[in-house]
């Protein structure tokens, strides 16, 4: 019989796969050689290093990462080995987008500045970057876009570089893979010397991988009033991370911006969909979805900015920050115990201005 073995941190999938194989649900930090030697299929998230280390005697021929990032498995090793693997492309996009938006408007909060009076520079414009470019279009912002693979494959007019990203942007965001080489290198992709071109003190955003920011850089440009705010939710050496870079941010959280039940609700079902493709068997994977909201109806109060609150009340990163302040230590315990969290989509709104009704309906938001 086929047998799976599952990061148990991976919800709304105990006893889907049951029928077709033997499952077996494991602690990421246990899933070693021994654990997979005679697994057929891996379901892993970011915590699994899919390598020669782990994957050498093993008759694994097939991994999934319940993830859109693919950057902790060595690719190569599994082509060179006829291991074939999948990831979950888009699954937590709009959940990064609700992150980085109520982020925006707590910046614009805090600052008293107009968001749409701002120009936002958005380096990667793939399945997170294309939100974030809708919702910042959306309130208005001006956004430019950094996307060398983009631009050489559709016109290069519609892109910036690196270094005009830097001259003009007033909040820089990362959304690229991590890449270690080649033309397209992300590592320390925002280094001394990106910080040191950056003529309009800006905010950086990172929420891709935290070794895209060399992160000693990133304290130094803070320290020397380079950036004027920094916000972290991928940092380098997690769960490790410099506590001072921690406590310097504006916004600082663990690793959690994807982490929607919508987002961890669609991975799993393309998860599901994937082992049913590799093992030929028809699974049912349309009852895979989030649980309801702890409460799904949102009154604006009179007089509130419509957006901000209607943003803030289904997430406020405040509330992770807070945590991760309290027990850094914590990081990874704080990312296996996240609570619920839903998108707009599950929320109606009440008591809503109607010039800004156009708005949150495109955010998702249902309107009474
Ligand atoms: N913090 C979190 O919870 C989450 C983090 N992520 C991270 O965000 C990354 C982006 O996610 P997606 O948008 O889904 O990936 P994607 O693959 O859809 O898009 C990445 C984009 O980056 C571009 N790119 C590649 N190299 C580049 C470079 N050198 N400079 C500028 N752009 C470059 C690609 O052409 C592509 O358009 C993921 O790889 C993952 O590492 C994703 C989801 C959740
Ligand atoms: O999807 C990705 O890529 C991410 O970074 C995830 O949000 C991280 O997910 P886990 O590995 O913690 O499930």
């Amino acid at each position: 019989m086929t047998r799976i073995i599952i990061d148990n941190k991976i919800p709304y999938i105990k006893g889907i796969l049951e029928p077709y194989a033997e499952v077996e649900y494991i602690a990421p930090e246990k899933i070693d050689r021994n654990a997979v030697k005679d697994a057929d299929i891996l379901i892993i998230r970011t915590r699994t290093h899919c390598n020669a280390e782990l994957l050498e005697g093993s008759k694994c021929k097939f991994i999934g990462t319940a993830t859109i990032g693919y950057d902790h498995i060595d690719t190569a090793y599994c082509s060179a080995n006829g291991i074939l693997w999948k990831n979950a492309p888009g699954c937590n996009a709009p959940s990064v987008g609700q992150y980085i938006l109520a982020s925006l408007l707590l910046l614009q909060e805090r600052y008293g500045i107009l968001l749409r009076e701002k120009t936002i520079g958005i380096v990667g414009v793939g399945h997170v970057g294309t939100i974030i470019e809708k919702y910042c279009r959306l309130i208005g912002m001006n956004v430019l876009r950094n996307d060398p693979p983009r631009a050489r494959k559709e016109s290069a007019e519609d892109f910036v570089s690196l270094e005009e990203i830097a001259e003009k942007s007033d909040i820089i965001t990362f959304h690229t893979p991590l890449i270690k080489e080649g033309d397209d290198k992300t590592y320390h992709l925002c280094n001394n010397k990106f910080l040191n071109r950056l003529c309009k003190k800006p905010i950086i955003i990172n929420s891709s991988r935290g070794e895209i920011i060399d992160n000693t850089a990133l304290l130094d440009a803070s320290r020397k009033g380079l950036v004027s705010e920094y916000i972290l939710d991928c940092w380098e050496n997690e769960p490790h991370i410099s506590r001072e870079l921690l406590e310097r941010a504006f916004i600082a959280t663990p690793h959690i911006a994807g982490y929607s039940a919508d987002g961890k609700s669609n991975a799993t079902r393309q998860m599901v969909n994937a082992v049913s493709g590799w093992i030929k068997k028809k699974i049912c994977s349309s009852n895979i979805i989030p649980p309801s909201p702890l409460f799904d109806n949102i009154t604006i109060p009179e007089g509130a900015d419509a957006l901000t609150a209607s943003v803030l009340a289904t997430y406020d990163p405040r509330q992770d920050m807070a945590s991760l302040l309290a027990h850094p230590e914590d990081f990874e315990k704080l990312r296996g115990n996240y609570g619920l969290r839903r998108e707009f989509g599950a929320y109606t709104l009440n008591n809503c201005p109607p010039e800004i009704v156009p708005i949150l309906q495109e955010l998702g938001f249902n309107i009474q």
